[in-house]
């Protein structure tokens, strides 16, 4: 699902943010990233989203190899892939039915769909009674939840998270690392970068370590991985939504 192989990438001359990095990440796992400041976590999330370009090396995500997409392919690259930051980047003057429903307008679906999907994947955040508040009403957990939901609208195969818990809490970060194990027992692939080390151990997951540039320690845990493609859709239901939620309308 995503390869990278002997990938190197130097910003300028001197030591490389990645040095030589090989590395495999099958559909289904449940990886973190973790490492000191500066040895190059979010240099490799942005390699995998295209945003740079390895000075050396090769990497293939979904088995396209991204030194072949050309630059105007690039947004549809993209999209087959959900990310999340640290600071949740919200439309601050949108509420948070059309934050998420945005990114399904992008896509060209129609609006039949988008209010058929929007409120099962706020549900899914356990956000749908709150689809009219705008980003500053809610808590930084929330926050997240919206900007997870936007991540995962489209059904990505894989997701993506830049210290997503970095601005939250104990309990909220607790919640929003359940949530993701929630996301990837649905079968979506998810790699998570964080510095919290208290919920890396407790996960029980693959962990990859990284050192100046280097991929330093690799510890699998094979219980972790789940196979199957993206399913949120299949495990929750229109119905059970309904169920959950109470039957109510979305304005336009
Ligand atoms: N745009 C840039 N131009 C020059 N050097 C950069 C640039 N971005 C990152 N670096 C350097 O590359 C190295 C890796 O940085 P990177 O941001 O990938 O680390 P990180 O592990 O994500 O750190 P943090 O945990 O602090 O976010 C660092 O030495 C950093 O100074």
């Amino acid at each position: 699902m995503i390869k990278l192989e002997h990938v190197s990438k130097s910003y300028s001359a001197g030591i490389p943010a990645l040095n030589d990095v090989s590395l495999n990440i099958e559909e289904g796992e449940f990886v973190f990233i973790v490492g000191d400041s500066g040895s190059g976590k979010s240099t490799l999330i942005k390699l995998l989203l295209k945003e740079l370009e390895p000075t050396e090396g090769t990497i293939t995500i979904n088995g396209q190899k991204l030194n072949k997409i050309r630059r105007r392919q690039t947004p549809k690259f993209r999209r087959k892939i959900g990310v999340v930051f640290q600071d949740f980047r919200l439309l601050k003057d949108r509420n948070i039915y059309d934050n998420v429903a945005f990114a399904q307008k992008v896509i060209g679906e129609s609006t039949r769909s988008i209010k058929k999907n929007v409120p099962l994947m706020l549900s899914m955040v356990g956000l749908a009674a709150k689809y009219r508040s705008y980003p500053k009403q809610l808590s930084g957990g929330e926050q997240q939840r919206v900007a997870i939901a936007r991540a995962l609208i489209n059904k990505p195969k894989i997701l993506l998270a830049d210290e997503p818990t970095g601005n939250l809490d104990n309990n909220n970060a607790w919640e929003i690392m359940k949530l993701m194990e929630e996301i990837n027992n649905n079968g979506t692939t998810v790699v998570v970068v964080t510095h919290n080390l208290e919920i890396v151990k407790a996960m029980n997951k693959r962990v990859i370590t990284m050192q100046k540039g280097v991929i330093v320690d690799d510890s699998d845990t094979a219980s972790s991985i789940v196979t199957g493609d993206n399913a949120i859709s299949r495990s929750l239901t229109e119905r059970d939504v309904l169920k959950r939620e109470g039957d109510y309308d979305y304005e336009d």
